[in-house]
């Protein structure tokens, strides 16, 4: 089943001489489930696809459907529910909320919300991230691979459409790295959710099912990964 899709997706920044086209044109289908690596040298356009797919930031021309949803045509209020329920975005730097415990980072989204999140599934996110005697500490009494974990954790407690993750093991090193990645893709098995990780390292993309390939914000090359 088809859970993404974005058509003549093209978006440029600035205007007149400094105008700069970070995505020309770009068709994209993405099926529920798939694990995609996207990979192309810096400044090609890869966060700034990253951005459009994630409602954080709106395109030149284009739509996208997420869900069958047209985002392109929803309100601001409208795209902020989107991306609080729809979209997973893990960047590089963790964004937790210094002042809150992980138990209360974790919750956030759903609180913000007005819901409670299922406790089996609480309990099972937790397990697997492996935070079950993390949750009374603030994000500075974690390492960087923990609070990678805890960031991820708030991304699957609402079970989004779609994971974003944006070099999420770039401030990590080889070990934490590793498992960071394998976490990303046990949730894939697992909860069957659908990824799409940026990286600049070969060998993560090669554990995804499928790499895409940026560059001068076209799509170069989309290709599925032999196992
Ligand atoms: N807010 C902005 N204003 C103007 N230009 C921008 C803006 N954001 C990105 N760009 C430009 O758009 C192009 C694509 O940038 P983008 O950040 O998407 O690249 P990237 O592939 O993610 O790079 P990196 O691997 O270095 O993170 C670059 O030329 C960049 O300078």
């Amino acid at each position: 089943m088809e859970i993404l899709r974005c058509e003549h997706l093209t978006k440029t920044y600035g205007s007149g001489e400094t105008i700069v086209t970070a995505l020309h044109e770009v068709n994209l289908s993405v099926q529920r489930g798939e694990f995609v690596a996207i990979m192309g040298p810096s400044g090609s356009g890869k966060s700034t696809l990253l951005h459009m797919l994630g409602g954080v930031d709106r395109p030149t021309r284009g739509t996208i459907s997420i869900e069958n949803q047209d985002i392109s045509k929803l309100n601001e209020e409208q795209l902020a529910i989107f991306r609080r329920r729809k979209v997973g975005l893990i960047y590089q730097f963790y964004n937790l909320i210094p002042t809150l415990d992980v138990n209360k980072n974790i919750r956030l989204p759903l609180l913000l919300d007005g819901r409670d999140p299922d406790d089996e599934q609480f309990k099972e996110i937790i397990r697997t991230l492996g935070l079950e005697n993390r949750l009374k500490h603030l994000p500075n009494q974690l390492s960087g691979g923990q609070q990678q974990r805890v960031a991820i954790a708030r991304s699957l407690i609402y079970r989004p459409a779609i994971i974003l993750a944006d070099e999420p093991t770039g401030n990590l090193d080889k070990k934490n790295t590793e498992e960071t990645i394998e976490l990303l893709k046990l949730s894939n098995q697992k909860f069957n959710q659908t990824v799409l990780l940026i990286t600049h390292d070969e060998k993560i993309a090669l554990e995804a099912d499928r790499i895409i390939q940026i560059e001068d914000g076209i799509i170069a090359s989309d290709e599925a990964v032999r196992k």
